[in-house]
């Protein structure tokens, strides 16, 4: 018998592979924080210290958040009801111009991670200032990220102009590059925050450092209008322009798009990460994942930040997504449960350009993944195991959690954040900005 570090036993597992093959009665032996097989319960090869048994569960691939502000976690609440554009000119951007700073950000992040954690996702991409907090928050934490710090034109409490943010994007690549949870991309904010001369910078560097690229597109009609009206080029044609257009770039919700838009995603391998619930919450329009996915682009899924969403819940993501392609284009069998699912998983992590690591449960990966509890009466009776888990499970059904093979959440309890001490910190910024 060969020793493993761990065994997971498991009632169900969803491998995300490329025959979405479900298992049932199998285990994951994990050595190294990596899958080293997949077999069925009863196997007689390994034996292992660390057998732990969940055959009452379901078990999945961690959950990849493709977009998110980790930070604004502070700011969840803070301004509802509102488009994009009134809540950013007059809420936002002034409440982060008088609390934003580096404990701002490291408690905040730290409030995202542990919600993100308990709801499955061990993965998330992050687009936020002082992004070295937000990076320590990371490490400390157990969770893995791409950090995409922002490029604005304009200053803030983090940096002074846009070669400012540059310059900090590339210290951080360098201070990471060898981190094994944490990839550095670019981040610019929006084409309507970022002019041409640091578009085109961050192109060469993102070639020469080959770092990815995140960046809002066409998040609403007034964003393309406005552009038409200043410019008469929709921002995306102004980017094919520029030459971003590649398979390095993240476009984050494009709501507003035509058919030859989309023929130029296709040709161009860009990754679309489609954030449903912010958009349908600040009424920004909805992205066209149906057409996007036939045309044969990959599409991801983001929360967005908690400011705009106004949770870090995957699960409920991936039902939004589905039910909301369904409804757009009038199709019940556009975004099935089997695609929901690729989309908060492997086509996230394809998105980051981690697929060779993470996105899917099949030998030679890294042991992401989460753990569901189906012992209640929302799980009851269970048929296909796709849709239940995109139908009818919600977050706090999780009950375990794993990155690299590590533990960081066992039996609903989060072992690498103390929760009760995160929770009076946050009350306390909650505290200080109610008072203002
Ligand atoms: C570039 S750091 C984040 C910057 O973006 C603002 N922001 C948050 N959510 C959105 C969104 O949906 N569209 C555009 N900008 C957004 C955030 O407040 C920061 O200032
Ligand atoms: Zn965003």
């Amino acid at each position: 018998m060969k020793d493993a570090e761990l065994i997971i036993q498991t009632n169900y597992i969803v491998t995300v592979n490329s025959e979405f093959d479900i298992l049932k009665n199998h285990c994951l032996i994990i050595n190294q924080g990596i899958i080293e097989a997949i077999l069925p319960n009863e196997q007689t090869q390994y034996t292992s210290n660390t057998i732990v048994d969940k055959t009452k569960h379901i078990v999945m691939p961690g959950l990849i958040n493709a977009h998110n502000h980790a930070a604004m976690s502070l700011l969840r609440g803070y301004a509802d009801d509102l488009p994009l554009f009134t809540w950013l000119n007059e809420h936002i951007w002034p409440a982060e111009g008088k609390w934003v700073n580096d404990e701002f950000v490291y408690t905040g992040t730290q409030l995202a991670i542990a919600e993100m954690l308990k709801g499955g996702t061990t993965t998330f991409s992050d687009q936020y200032f002082f992004a070295e907090d937000c990076a320590k928050a990371v490490d400390q934490s157990g969770i893995r990220a791409q950090i995409a710090p922002p490029v604005i034109d304009f200053p803030n409490n983090w940096a002074k102009d846009a070669q400012d943010h540059i310059q900090k994007t590339l210290s951080l690549a360098d201070q990471y590059k060898s981190h094994d949870r944490i990839q550095i991309a670019f981040g610019p904010h929006a084409p309507y925050t970022v002019s041409d001369q640091p578009l085109t910078d961050i192109l060469e560097l993102s070639k020469q450092h080959n770092l990815p690229i995140q960046m809002h597109i066409h998040e609403t009609e007034f964003e393309v209008n406005d552009a038409m009206e200043k410019s008469g080029k929709r921002p995306i044609e102004r980017l094919k322009d520029l030459g971003l257009l590649n398979s390095n770039l993240q476009a984050v919700h494009v709501t507003q798009l035509n058919a030859q838009e989309i023929s130029w995603f296709a040709e161009h391998n860009v990754h679309i990460v489609h954030c449903p619930e912010s958009n349908l919450k600040l009424a920004s329009g909805m992205c066209p994942v149906f057409d996007l996915l036939e045309a044969g682009v990959n599409v991801c899924l983001g929360t967005d930040g908690a400011a705009s969403n106004n949770n870090l819940d995957m699960f409920s993501e991936m039902r939004t997504g589905a039910l909301l392609a369904k409804g757009v284009s009038k199709n019940a069998t556009a975004v099935s449960a089997r695609q929901a699912i690729e989309m908060a998983t492997i086509n996230g992590a394809k998105a980051l350009q981690m697929d060779a690591k993470i996105g899917s449960l099949e030998i030679g990966k890294q042991a992401d993944l989460c753990i569901i509890d189906t012992q209640s009466l929302n799980h009851a009776p269970m048929y296909n195991i796709a849709s239940a888990l995109v139908y009818n499970t919600s977050a706090h059904q999780v009950s375990d959690v794993y990155v690299n093979g590590v533990c960081l959440m066992q039996n609903n309890t989060l072992l690498s954040i103390d929760e009760p001490s995160l929770m009076q910190t946050v009350l306390s910024w909650q505290d200080k900005l109610s008072q203002q």
